[in-house]
């Protein structure tokens, strides 16, 4: 038999996992874009994981209300699991609210406000919103992976320059936090 292992433990196992999969993913891009992988490995490696619980109730009302408003993600890549595959989630494609169907068992990969930055905005960031269901609850649990937070983010110095035009300066991760508020 497996251990019993604590909400606590869990959660760590989970956020641990995660890690590893958003290492895969920031790999795979390094790759894509033709960035250093070492330069890359050193930013995120000991970045900053952490997780959001989202719990919707239903609502009579769904048109009258929001479940989480509009917004991009500050992080690099956000990893999400919508938990009891209720409607909800959407993204704005071209100004029109696309809903995004939880499919049994995947995780869905959003990329924020840091990557979009890293990148120099050859992926931009995803606007996303969650919106309500008049019947059914709604659970969803985001993991949100970052730089590391002692590092100077900015665009990776092969994507400026021609033919790039540079998107964002570069800035201490601390300052470019405060500046979201
Ligand atoms: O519940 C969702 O599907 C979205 C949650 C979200 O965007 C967030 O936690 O940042
Ligand atoms: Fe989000």
């Amino acid at each position: 038999m497996p251990p019993k292992l604590s909400f606590r433990e869990k959660t760590e196992l989970y956020c641990h996992e995660m890690k590893v999969l958003a290492m895969l993913i920031l790999g795979s891009l390094a790759r894509a874009l033709k960035v250093d992988a070492v330069m890359m490995w050193e930013m995120f490696e000991d970045g900053v994981p952490s997780i959001r619980m989202n719990y919707y109730l239903p609502c009579p009302e769904p048109s009258k209300a929001i479940g989480f408003s509009p917004h991009s993600d500050a992080d690099a890549l956000t990893i999400l699991y919508q938990f009891n595959y209720t409607d909800g989630l959407q993204i704005r494609k071209d100004g029109i609210w696309m809903p995004i169907r939880p499919i049994p068992n995947a995780l869905i990969v959003n990329k924020g406000d840091i990557m979009e930055i890293f990148n120099n905005g050859i992926y931009r960031n995803i606007e996303h919103r969650a919106t309500v269901n008049s019947t059914k609850e709604r659970l969803s649990v985001a993991t949100f992976y970052s730089c590391r937070l002692d590092t100077d983010l900015g665009p990776a110095p092969n994507l400026v320059g021609l033919p790039f035009f540079r998107l964002f300066q570069s800035s201490s991760t601390s300052r470019t936090s405060s500046l979201r508020g």
